[in-house]
Formats: C-alpha cells, sequence, structure tokens
C-alpha cells in the first residue's frame, strides 16, 4: 500500500496541511475537560460566577476555533484524496490500454472494472479518512494519555493495562480481516462479471427467454458476495462488544480508585470527572483508530490488486525488448514504405504450448498492391492469423516481416497506424458518426471523411440520417444496422489509408450486391496497399489476386479462384455449397 503512497506525492503540502488543521482541532477538543474542571473547582465548588462565566466564554471561543480547525482539514483531506484517486485512476487506465488483450482477458474484464472503480474508491476512502479520522484519532489518543497523566500520575495506571488489552484485541482481529476482505472483493468481480456479460448480451437473453437463468446466475454471484461479507461482518462484530467492555471495566476502575484518592485528598472532585472524560475520549479514539485499521485492512486487499494489474508484464514484449538491445536496434528505426507482409513458418497457440497449436507452418507472401483471400471452415485459424500481424497476439514460433522487418523491431504505434483491421463485430463508440470514422485521424477534413464513408459504401445512408454525418450513435451503435455499422468500421480503416488492410470478415450482414460494390471502390481507394481478405463467403474472396484456403490452423492450398476451383476439394465444396443457396 505504501506504493500506492506516490500518487499523493504531487498533493504532499495540502495532505501535511489537513492532519495539522486536525492537530488545531483536537487541541481545542482536549482543553474543554480541563476548563470545564476548572468550572467545577473554581466556579461552583469556590462559589465564584464570575469564573464560571468567564471560562464559559474561553470555552466558546475554543470550540470555535476547533471547529474552523475541523472544517480546514476537511476540505484539504477531501483535495488529496479526490485528486490520488483520479490520478491512480488515469494511471491505471493507461496501464490497461498498454496491455495486450491476452492480458486482459486473464484478468477478466469484470475484474478490470472494479479495480479501476470499487478498489481505487476504497484506498481512495483510506487517504481521506487517514487526513482526517486516523489523525484525529491519534492525536486525541497522544493528548489524552499526557492530560490523563498530568492530572494523576497515580491514576494513569488504569491505561497500562487498558491500552495492551484494546491492542491486543486490534492486532487479532486485522489479521483475522485481511483475507476475508480480498475475498469480499474477488466476490464483487463476479458480481461485475455477471453484470456486464448479461447487459452486453442483453438482447441474446430476451431472445432465448432466459431472464430466469441469468438471475439465477445472478444470485450465486450476489450470494456469493453476502455471505463473504457477512463473514467478515461477523469478526468485525466482535470487535465493538470486546472494546466497550474494555471501556466500562476502565470506567469503573477510574471512579473506584479515582473515588479513594478523592477522599485522601489528593484528587479534587472537578479533576476527576475531566480524568473520566479523557479515559472515555481516549478509549473512543482507540476504537476509532480500530475501524480505521480494519479499514485499512480492506484497502491493502484492494492495494494489492491494483498492484497486481500496475506490475504485470507482457513476457514476449520483454523478450523482443531484450533482443533488440542485444542486437542494438533501435525500435523506432524500422519504417513501413511499402507494406510487404511475409509470414516465415508461423505457429501460434493460445496457452503458448504448440501441442495445443491453433496455427501451424504458415508461409507466405503478400506484395504490395496485391489482394489476398483467405477462406476456411469456421475454426481454421483465420481470424488468429490475421491478429498475429498488428501483434494483437505474438507468434509463438516462426516470424512475421512487413518490407523485411521483423514486426517486434516496428514501434507498435507505427505497427498499428499501418496496419489496418476491420473485424466482423463492428465496435462503435458512442458519439456522433464523424467522431467514429475519424477516430484514427481526428483532424481529417470533411472531403476525406466522405472518400472513406463512400468507399465504404456508408456515405448514401449516413446522408439520410437526420443529422447526416452528425447523427449521434448510441452506445455500440444500437441506433444502426448490423450491416451499417459494419460500413461505419470500415470506412474508419479505409480513412487512414494504411499500408496494410485486414478485413476479417467485416461485410457478413452487408448484403451481396453493397459487398460487391464496395470490394470494387476498395481497390481503388487503397492503391498499392496490401489487402487481406477473410471472407465466409467466396464471391467476398473470389476476384484477389490469390486466395489462401486453411484447413486446421494449416494452408492446405493457395491459388487464383478458378485455379482452386479446379485443385482444393474444400474450395470447391464451399463454393459449389454457396452456388446452391
Ligand atoms: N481467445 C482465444 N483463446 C483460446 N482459443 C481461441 C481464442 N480465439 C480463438 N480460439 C481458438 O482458435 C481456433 C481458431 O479460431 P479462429 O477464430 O482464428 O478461427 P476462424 O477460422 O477465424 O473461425 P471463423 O471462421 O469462425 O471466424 C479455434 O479453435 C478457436 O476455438
Amino acid at each position: 500500500m505504501v506504493r500506492l503512497m506516490r500518487f499523493l506525492k504531487p498533493y504532499w503540502l495540502i495532505a501535511l496541511l489537513a492532519p495539522l488543521f486536525m492537530l488545531l482541532e483536537v487541541w481545542m477538543d482536549l482543553l474543554q475537560p480541563k476548563l470545564m474542571a476548572s468550572i467545577v473547582n473554581d466556579g461552583i465548588i469556590g462559589e465564584n460566577l464570575n469564573h464560571i462565566v468567564r471560562t464559559g466564554g474561553v470555552m466558546l471561543l475554543v470550540a470555535l476555533v476547533g471547529l474552523i480547525g475541523g472544517a480546514c482539514c476537511t476540505i484539504c483531506s477531501t483535495i488529496a484524496s479526490q485528486h490520488f484517486g483520479k490520478d491512480m485512476r488515469q494511471e491505471l487506465f493507461r496501464k490497461i490500454q498498454s496491455l495486450s488483450i491476452q492480458s486482459v482477458e486473464r484478468v477478466g474484464t469484470g475484474s478490470v472494472i472494479t479495480r479501476l472503480t470499487g478498489d481505487i474508491a476504497q484506498l481512495q476512502q483510506v487517504v481521506l479518512m487517514t487526513l482526517r479520522v486516523f489523525a484525529r484519532n491519534s492525536f486525541q489518543i497522544i493528548g489524552s494519555v499526557i492530560m490523563v497523566y498530568t492530572i494523576s500520575p497515580r491514576l494513569s495506571v488504569i491505561l497500562l493495562i487498558m491500552i495492551p488489552m484494546i491492542a491486543a484485541v486490534l492486532v487479532i482481529v486485522t489479521r483475522v480481516s485481511i483475507p476475508l476482505f480480498a475475498r469480499i472483493q474477488a466476490s464483487i468481480d463476479q458480481v461485475n462479471t455477471v453484470m456486464q456479460e448479461n447487459l452486453s448480451g442483453i438482447r441474446v437473453v430476451k431472445a432465448f427467454v432466459r431472464s430466469g437463468y441469468e438471475e439465477k446466475r445472478f444470485d450465486g454471484a450476489n450470494g456469493g458476495l453476502l455471505r463473504a461479507s457477512l463473514k467478515s461482518a461477523r469478526v468485525a462484530a466482535l470487535n465493538m462488544p470486546i472494546m466497550s467492555l474494555i471501556l466500562n471495566f476502565s470506567i469503573v476502575a477510574a471512579l473506584w480508585y479515582g473515588g479513594v484518592l478523592s477522599r485522601e485528598g489528593s484528587l479534587p472532585v472537578g479533576d476527576l470527572a475531566a480524568f473520566l472524560t479523557y479515559v472515555t475520549q481516549l478509549l473512543f479514539s482507540i476504537m476509532g483508530l480500530g475501524n480505521q485499521l480494519m479499514l485499512i485492512a480492506r484497502a491493502k486487499a484492494s492495494a494489492d490488486r491494483i498492484n497486481e494489474m500496475s506490475d504485470m508484464q507482457e513476457p514476449a514484449l520483454e523478450a523482443v525488448e531484450a533482443g533488440l538491445q542485444q542486437g542494438g536496434m533501435q525500435r523506432s528505426d524500422a519504417r513501413i514504405e511499402r507494406g510487404r507482409l511475409e509470414f516465415r513458418h508461423v505457429g501460434f497457440s493460445y496457452d503458448g504450448n504448440m501441442k495445443n497449436a491453433v496455427l501451424r507452418d504458415i508461409h507466405f507472401t503478400a506484395e504490395p498492391g496485391e489482394t489476398i483471400g483467405i477462406v476456411g471452415i469456421n475454426g481454421a485459424g483465420k481470424s488468429t492469423m490475421a491478429s498475429l500481424i498488428p501483434r494483437i497476439y505474438n507468434v509463438t514460433e516462426g516470424s512475421i516481416h512487413i518490407d523485411s522487418h521483423h514486426i517486434a523491431d516496428i514501434d507498435p504505434e507505427e505497427l498499428h497506424s499501418k496496419v489496418g483491421m476491420v473485424l466482423q463485430q463492428a465496435m462503435l463508440f458512442s458519439g456522433t458518426i464523424r467522431d467514429n470514422i475519424a477516430y484514427g485521424k481526428p483532424d481529417c477534413t470533411q472531403a476525406e471523411l466522405e472518400e472513406a464513408a463512400s468507399a465504404a459504401h456508408a456515405h448514401a445512408f449516413i446522408m439520410k440520417l437526420p443529422d447526416g454525418y452528425d447523427t449521434r450513435v448510441g452506445q455500440r451503435g444500437v441506433n444502426l444496422s448490423g450491416g451499417q455499422k459494419q460500413r461505419l468500421s470500415l470506412a474508419r480503416t479505409l480513412l487512414l489509408k494504411p499500408q496494410i488492410v485486414i478485413l476479417d470478415d467485416c461485410t457478413s450482414a452487408v448484403d451481396l450486391n453493397t459487398d460487391g460494390r464496395i470490394r470494387q471502390s476498395l481497390r481503388q481507394i487503397m492503391g498499392s496497399s496490401t489487402c487481406l481478405i477473410i471472407g465466409q463467403r467466396i464471391a467476398s474472396v473470389a476476384h484477389a489476386d490469390r486466395i489462401l484456403v486453411m484447413e486446421h490452423g494449416r494452408i492446405t492450398a493457395q491459388g487464383t479462384h478458378a485455379e482452386l476451383f479446379e485443385r482444393s476439394n474444400l474450395y470447391r465444396q464451399i463454393a459449389l455449397s454457396q452456388q446452391e443457396v
């Protein structure tokens, strides 16, 4: 948790002022019982009305100064903790952007969201409470001990028994609580994951009338959270009664022993009353500190989860970096000028173990200006192969080269700006149609925007929308059809005119007629770019200069449409089955 305190560093001054203001408030609070004792001893017992009025006025003034200290502490601690949370969220979000899809998938999006929201909120709360309540309780404990000692050193012996007992209870409860809090955070992850899956798949849930099943699934995760929370609450519940018992025991002991000292004449009645007030304050402060420790224990679980994400490294990238350093190469040196793509005996497995390979010995070259079609049955490995080019995943065996550069030598920004990929699952962001198409080139001109939209055959339908390019798109493009979303996605990539463009079955929801027209305009707009077109429909790839046929993770045939129709059984079967339809 100490590591995360770096986020507080820029706000150290304001974070320091908060406990200082709190010190002022506590100091003022500590003066009150003393002043009260003076009223009792000199005012009431000494029958001095003037003293009562004067001391009462001082008490009011002291209360006012304390109030100002408290308010300033609240303001400073809130500013420091809010900035702390904001900066941490920002850095974690930046880290998530830099992670590979594999790493994000390993953590799970539900858990990532909980870490970005709940865990950071928990830590933010701890900072706020530490600067206010923790500081208050700590000062109050020190101040009360000093005051108690100054009133009666003999009576303060009671504290020597009481404080170690409380400390022991606190240590035990906190130790037991830490693993329970980690379990609560994991249960919140579960709840968020179910909720997120349910919301993103709401149409499927409704279409299959599975609301009941989903409720049961949510109930399971929610019940898990309840059980984890109750278990931790049971431990925390023991804390209070034990503390109260120690408090009451101490007060009775102080009354008894204080009474004895008072009868002896060595302790005035007003001082005994002040002593009891300080002891009560002291005990409540220790109890407050105990609650604070519980909060810190809970936040430790959150801090561990945030640190785990911050420390995540991409093993493959690390290896590449090391290789580059040894070879004295600079990533930024490698530039993609032409877009000549070469797969050299590439093998890939999602778990890094080639026994479970989904791609084996993929070996081919695509020249600039060439269009390569890729066909194969479901699960043949087409999308996986395409995702290796922009390094969504890193190859397990072999290598991929663009313009003779190993793709690992190319700066990721350069690689992503020169390799455009359009997926079947069109992803749109909330905002306008213009924002969505210009996503990769926000400063593009209207003419460029319209050229890309026209090539994707989206311009005509955009112009029919109420606000044209300024029409707002709902979250994930809910107010557009599947084919329209795909065409906007395609336009987004075409606008960038990348050197290599990969279309992964991205016109599957577009009607055949429009699909054909898109293919015609694609070649015009992409000029000398290398195009890889993955398609379920033979019509989508038939025009390609060369077509690769994939089966079980291997390229089993390649050639033109006519050649493959002659030579490849699989290709012919797919083509014939589509002709029959
Ligand atoms: N994220 C993943 N983790 C583990 N295995 C995966 C993952 N994605 C795909 N696979 C597996 O990899 C294999 C190839 O999948 P891929 O999506 O590349 O096939 P495809 O030819 O594009 O299929 P389709 O035509 O259905 O899109 C499949 O067996 C699939 O189960």
